[in-house]
């Protein structure tokens, strides 16, 4: 199968500096014996999922739009690299209409049977002032179809990062207020204990053509971080924190089969009924019959 991966060429468009500390990573990871990884990008519609699938990769693999892709379907793009296979799957936004998207969410659900998320990219926006109860619902969304341990395996990519924060605020404070604000929604959707959600790491992203580049021709940050090795280190250290990665079969699909737990219940019930109902009705009717005095004219005939 792996024969049928294209070759990572996009590897090849980074700056000499990027691609040293890339293939550095995946080295580690290839020592640890991860030879495949399996990122799955999640958020809601148009916070830049499908351009950071393609800064990572260095390729066009997936298209972008000004305006909310149509059509929710899921697109995995694989490339292999000195017997290392990255395989990142895009999804389409899961909200629709200021509605959590059913229907794309079941779509993204099937198309990942039988695959194994090593990591969750939960991409958002850097430049935005609130989090609200859209927030909280994707995350419940993500909880309720994946188990709360796939926030064991995520990391937060906010884009946009090229981005002055109003009002003269210092930058560091904007994005540590803003990674606070969604870290605290993202804990109540998804129900999460406070220190789970603080252990979930934050990375920014610019995807944009213009981002400063620094000496070295890598992309960087306003604090001149190069942040597309910060990224694929921050998804190293998540890969190889310890805990499970997500192996997405039939049951987890389809959830607690409702009826097959109803059933369970029926022989209790009629014990249940037998104990509570039946028996203490023979036992009343018995005793009434007993006690019942006999009819006049039974009396008489017997006289
Ligand atoms: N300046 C800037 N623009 C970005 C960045 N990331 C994405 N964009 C722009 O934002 C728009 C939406 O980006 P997409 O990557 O298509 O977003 P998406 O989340 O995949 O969208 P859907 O697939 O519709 O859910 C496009 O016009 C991108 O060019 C970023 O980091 N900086």
């Amino acid at each position: 199968m792996a024969s049928q991966v294209r070759e990572w060429a996009g590897i090849n468009t980074f700056a000499p500096a990027t691609q040293t500390k890339l293939l550095e990573l995946l080295g580690k990871l290839k020592q640890e014996n991860v030879n495949t990884l399996t990122i799955l990008v999640m958020g809601k519609g148009g916070v830049g999922k499908s351009s950071t699938v393609n800064s990572i990769t260095g390729e066009r693999v997936v298209t972008i739009s000004p305006f909310q892709s149509e059509g929710p379907r899921p697109v995995m793009v694989s490339r292999s690299r000195a017997g290392f296979t990255l395989n990142i799957i895009d999804t389409p936004g899961l909200i629709e209409g200021g509605y959590i998207n059913d229907l794309a969410l079941d779509i993204i659900k099937r198309f990942l049977l039988n695959k194994t998320i090593d990591v969750l990219l939960y991409v958002d926006r850097l430049d935005a002032y609130r989090v609200d109860n859209l927030d909280k619902l994707v995350a419940k969304a993500i909880t309720d179809t994946f188990g709360k341990r796939i926030w064991d395996k995520a990391v937060i990519a906010l884009s946009h990062a090229q981005f002055s924060p109003p009002d003269g605020l210092p930058y560091d404070e904007f994005f540590s207020k803003r990674s606070e604000a969604l870290l605290k929604v993202i804990r109540s959707g998804a129900r999460l204990k406070k220190d789970e959600a603080s252990a979930i790491p934050v990375v920014l992203v610019e995807n944009s053509g213009r981002c400063n580049k620094n000496e070295n021709d890598e992309k960087v940050l306003p604090d001149g971080t190069a942040w597309i090795p910060k990224l694929v280190g921050t998804i190293t250290q998540v890969t190889l924190n310890g805990s499970e990665s997500i192996h997405v079969d039939q049951k987890l699909i389809e959830g607690p089969n409702p009826n097959q737990t109803g059933k369970l219940w029926i022989p209790l019930i009629f014990a249940l009924q037998y104990l509570l109902v039946i028996k203490p009705i023979r036992g009343f009717i018995k005793k009434d019959v007993a006690n019942e005095s006999r009819p006049s004219w039974e009396t008489h005939e017997s006289d």
